[in-house]
């Protein structure tokens, strides 16, 4: 099995704190990895890197997959009143492939419809953001994650906020997406979670737990 992404001695700081300490590690394409650690281990930071969004400070990246990453982020980064519907936020996926600027085509407004759908959010695509349940706009988070088709979909805690039910639907939409040859990782602090998943990685205190 080919892998997606080889980490080589990868540190990175927020600002003078080095909070990841040269990482050694593989992630394998098209399966669905378990990032685990306790609060501030630096789990967050790690994703961050894999989708390059955050620079290693040392260390070296290297990155097979064709597409930009989505990063769906934790939702606690993300406002709870912005003033949107849950269709725009779902659309706004789409702008990783056509750019904030550029017209929407038919084709992108029918793939937000499709993973609305997915996330079971169809019925509220024309409420804003503000209205809905912390549930409710995780799903909407995931839609719009999903939306984006990459190759590499890196997902910071998923699963928080759902029930049990919910969160066994999103391990079965991060398995069909790893089957449809997507490399999936994602942080979760649910142990279950992690042991459904194909391979899991552990850092405690920004180091490599050894498995
Ligand atoms: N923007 C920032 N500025 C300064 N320090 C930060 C920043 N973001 C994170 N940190 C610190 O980096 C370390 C790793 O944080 P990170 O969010 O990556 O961990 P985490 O495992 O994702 O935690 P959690 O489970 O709470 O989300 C922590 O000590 C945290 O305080």
């Amino acid at each position: 099995m080919p892998n997606s992404i080889e980490l080589t001695e990868v540190s990175a700081r927020h600002g003078a704190a080095t909070v990841l300490h040269g990482l050694t590690v593989s992630i394998p394409a098209q399966r669905v990895t378990a990032l685990t650690g306790h609060n501030g281990s630096g789990k967050s930071t790690l994703l961050g890197v894999l989708a390059g969004a955050h620079a290693p400070a040392s260390g070296s990246l290297r990155r097979s997959h064709a597409r930009r990453a989505a990063l769906v982020v934790q939702r606690s980064e993300v406002p709870d009143a912005l003033p949107i519907t849950v269709r725009q936020a779902v659309t706004m996926g789409r702008w990783a492939h056509r750019g904030a600027w550029r017209r929407l085509t038919r084709e992108d407004r029918s793939i937000a419809e499709r993973c609305m759908d997915r996330l079971g959010v169809a019925a509220l695509a024309d409420r804003r953001l503000s209205t809905l349940s912390g549930g409710q706009r995780q799903r909407v988070l995931l839609a719009q994650g999903l939306a984006q088709q990459s190759d590499l979909l890196l997902l910071d805690e998923p699963a928080t906020g759902l029930d049990a039910e919910a969160k066994e639907q999103i391990a079965a939409l991060l398995a069909e997406e790893s089957a449809r040859g997507v490399t999936v990782v994602h942080a979760t602090h649910d142990l279950e979670d992690a042991a459904d998943a194909d391979h899991r990685i552990t850092l405690s205190n920004g180091r490599l737990l050894a498995p």
